[in-house]
């Protein structure tokens, strides 16, 4: 199983995510956004963390025109599997490869904590290690990670079982850190393979960090 791994400027998540999907039995390859490819034998691609081009504008609002983006859109579009995380998430909203938009956090902090997220829809690559209703505990750490989506698109997230994550508490009751509509803390998009969240997981690989419940999410990616 080959991971290629996106570098924009600003990126600071590649390297944890190396050895996240590396301590899964992964081959990984990071890949400065001027490539103008994506190595083929790429089996999931992933978007990382951090603050691509300083957040100017709006978080992931510049990384979309970084030249390998169109080899991003072109494999996403030919069915590869892509995983954006937190800053990643934002850029394919962005770059329109997932639907909805990551607003600034209400209450405008930028918000550093474990947190608690229940599993909405499992019937999906990225989730099928865990169960329907499950409650996972995984680090956030953003400013923009307010999810939003108007009526109808919010609709179609549900009617497709797009909506992946929630933001809860312990027990799986909705608790929402930052304001997202319906407290979405991850969706796909309805081909079920373009993934984004906000929290992170592969800071939660190793109970020394504090949890490993990211484990179970990135395992999927590599079974399929
Ligand atoms: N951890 C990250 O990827 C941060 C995402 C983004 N820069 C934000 O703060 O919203």
């Amino acid at each position: 199983m080959k991971v290629s791994i996106l570098q924009f400027p600003g990126t600071n998540c590649e390297y944890d995510t190396q050895h996240a999907f590396e301590s899964l039995g992964a081959t990984t390859e990071i890949i400065w956004h001027k490539s103008e490819s994506i190595p083929s034998d790429t089996n999931l691609l992933v978007v990382a963390g951090g603050f691509s081009y300083g957040d100017y504008l709006r978080s992931g609002a510049i990384a979309k025109f970084s030249p390998v983006m169109k080899a991003v859109t072109e494999y996403a579009n030919n069915g590869g599997k892509v995983l954006g995380i937190c800053n990643g998430f934002q850029v394919l909203t962005e770059a329109g490869l997932l639907p909805g938009a990551l607003k600034r956090n209400d209450g405008l902090h930028f918000i550093s904590k474990y947190h608690h997220l229940k599993v909405e829809n499992n019937d999906n690559i990225f989730l099928e290690e865990l169960n329907n209703g499950d409650v996972v505990n995984i680090p956030i750490a953003h400013h923009d990670g307010n999810y939003y989506i108007n009526e109808s698109g919010l609709q179609d997230l549900k009617d497709n079982n797009q909506i992946l994550l929630t933001y809860s508490d312990k027990q799986g009751n909705t608790l929402n850190p930052n304001g997202s509509v319906n407290a979405i803390a991850g969706v796909c998009n309805k081909e079920k393979n373009v993934f984004g969240l906000m929290p992170h997981p592969e800071r939660a690989m190793e109970m020394i960090l504090g949890s490993n419940d990211g484990v179970n999410m990135l395992k999927g990616f590599l079974q399929s």
